[in-house]
């Protein structure tokens, strides 16, 4: 039997999460559906019909293809080049009926700076890797090209900052899953309304992803910043991460097809005598939560940059709300 408990960690025996997975590894409730990616309706303020171009650079890997491929879906043109960290790749990706073309970093300032001049109303998207986020942000801030970044990681203080002095139009989120960026919401918003109510209580952070991630998840970050506003401080270094698929088998219970696509999270509070626990779960299997909520945050700021809103940097919530739900 697997035990991954590290020491001085107390998930409690009755936790759902590992009882269902030292059962067998039974599909774990809540778990969204990888398949039929819900359309956002039209609303009065959310996304109707609507067709700009769009870029989306890190084609070469999963979200950056997931999310060319829900752009095509929602009628959207996609500029047909991408980008890769390699000098040396495959030259072409196929999206749908659109071959995308792959450049190395050499050719990428010549590349954009064309894109920008062929397609003035293009929203770049970025999906590429944790040490892209800043060299990648300030290209897109100097060349005057509005971007998504969904890429996490990276100095966030120095994008927000290459945005902010740049005047460039940006959406930054390291969660672009529209019922997750509303939970964080609900954290922030009960830590700003009753800030230190679980003084005292001990928390435990368990977090699993595909093998491929490489860095620690960016949304239970933002969780845990409001849970130390709620009184309960937390030491980083002590977040079980878990990126081993036999470990996410048995014991996290993620569903075999989704080993290589999937986002679990589990906090487990205990109150200082252990008389009394809480535990929240978000669980997400594949990838189409993200890929939709990125088309959403898209729209938004073309909408945004169209309007030439003084805002400038939003967030997944100002997406939220403006009515881009569900
Ligand atoms: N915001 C969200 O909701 C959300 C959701 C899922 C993943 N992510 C984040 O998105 C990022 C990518 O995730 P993934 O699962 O697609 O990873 P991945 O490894 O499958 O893909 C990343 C791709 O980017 C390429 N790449 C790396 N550096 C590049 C650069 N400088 N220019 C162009 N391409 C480059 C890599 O070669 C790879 O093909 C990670 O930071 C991840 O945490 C965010
Ligand atoms: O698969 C990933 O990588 C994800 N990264 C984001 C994070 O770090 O929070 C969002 C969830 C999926």
């Amino acid at each position: 039997m697997l035990s991954l408990r590290p020491p001085h960690t107390t998930f409690p025996r009755t936790s759902p999460w590992l009882r269902w997975g030292r059962l067998g590894g039974a599909a774990a409730p809540h778990c969204l559906s990888a398949a039929a990616p819900a359309l956002a309706p039209e609303t009065a303020a959310g996304p109707g019909s609507v067709s700009f171009p769009i870029l989306v650079n890190g084609c070469t890997g999963n979200m950056g293809l997931s999310v060319a491929e829900a752009a095509v879906h929602r009628g959207l043109h996609l500029v047909p080049v991408s980008f890769s960290s390699r000098e040396k790749v495959k030259r072409t990706i196929q999206v749908e009926q659109t071959d995308i073309r792959i450049y190395g970093p050499s050719a990428r300032e010549d590349v954009l700076s064309s894109v920008a001049d062929e397609f003035p109303d293009v929203i770049v998207v970025d999906y590429t890797a944790p040490d892209s986020v800043n060299s990648n942000a300030e290209l897109y801030c100097k060349l005057g090209l509005p971007f998504v970044m969904g890429t996490t990681g990276g100095n966030q203080q120095l994008l927000y900052k290459s945005v902010q002095d740049s005047k460039n139009y940006a959406l930054i989120s390291p969660q672009m899953g529209k019922q997750v960026v509303a939970f964080l919401a609900i954290m922030r918003i009960f830590a700003e309304q009753f800030p230190g109510a679980f003084s005292g209580y001990h928390l435990e952070v368990l977090e699993s992803h595909q093998a491929s991630k490489k860095d620690t998840s960016g949304t239970a970050k933002d969780v845990i910043a409001s849970f130390e506003k709620l009184g309960v401080p937390y030491d980083m270094n002590r977040m079980v991460k878990i990126r081993d698929p036999d470990q996410q088998l048995e014991m996290v219970g993620v569903p075999k097809e989704h080993i290589e696509g999937h986002a679990f999270h589990l906090y487990h509070l205990t109150s200082p005598d252990d008389s009394v626990s809480f535990e929240f779960q978000h669980n997400v299997c594949g990838r189409s939560i993200y890929a939709e909520g990125t088309i959403d945050a898209a729209i938004f700021l073309h909408r945004k940059v169209q309007s030439k809103d003084c805002k400038r940097i939003y967030s997944m919530e100002d997406v939220l709300r403006e009515g881009y739900m569900p």
